[in-house]
């Protein structure tokens, strides 16, 4: 079993929103590596950063992962640092990927300055900076679409990701 598409990108890109955009549109499931791991910790992904720090988180978001690219046949949202793992990206190396992607300003309006992102907690501007400069070159590595959101609504979003794939509406 695997997905039917996988989105990728930084935080606040969309994935989450357009990813249930995309199932209502294709007629599928819709399922989130965030939302699996809150649901098997039972606590909030803050959460689990504060109590154990980010690599304990990395390794239940991997393993998060390779149960959703292996046991999903719907769409599926990763979280932004997934790719960061090389297994990860190697198993999205036969996968139909999709990289939503936007700028600074888009990524500071979209994410706020808001406790749920503890990532970009403290100076959200430069700190998506820095994290973009570290991911953009993996976020391209595995996807084999990549498309633009900034100045897009979340539909006219899904729309291209869907003639990016050339893919059919249910
Ligand atoms: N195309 C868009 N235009 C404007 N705001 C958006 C768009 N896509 C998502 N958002 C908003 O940005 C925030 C982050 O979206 P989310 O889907 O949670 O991103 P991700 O899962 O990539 O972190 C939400 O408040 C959402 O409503
Ligand atoms: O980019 C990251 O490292 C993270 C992105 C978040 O998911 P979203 O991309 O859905 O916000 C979440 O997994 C965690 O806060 C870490
Ligand atoms: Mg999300």
């Amino acid at each position: 079993m695997s997905p039917v598409l996988v989105l990728v990108g930084p935080m606040g890109v969309g994935k989450s929103t357009v990813g249930h955009l995309l199932a209502e549109r294709l007629g599928v499931g819709y399922r989130d590596t965030d939302d699996d791991i809150v649901a098997a910790e039972g606590r909030t992904i803050a959460d689990i950063f504060v109590d154990e720090g980010e690599p304990a988180f990395r390794a239940i978001e991997k393993r998060a992962v390779h149960s959703a690219v292996t046991g999903h046949d719907g769409v599926l949202a990763l979280g932004g640092g997934a790719v960061l793992d090389a297994d990860t990206r190697a198993l999205l190396a036969g996968q139909r990927v999709v990289y939503l992607s936007m700028d600074v300003e888009e990524a500071v309006r979209r994410t706020g300055l808001g406790v749920a992102r503890p990532l970009l907690a403290v100076n959200p501007r430069k700190q998506w900076r820095e994290l973009m400069e570290a991911r953009r070159h993996l976020y391209e590595e595995v996807a084999t679409a990549v498309v633009p959101t900034d100045g897009r609504t979340p539909e006219e979003v899904a729309e291209a990701a869907l003639d990016a794939l050339e893919l059919k509406e249910a």
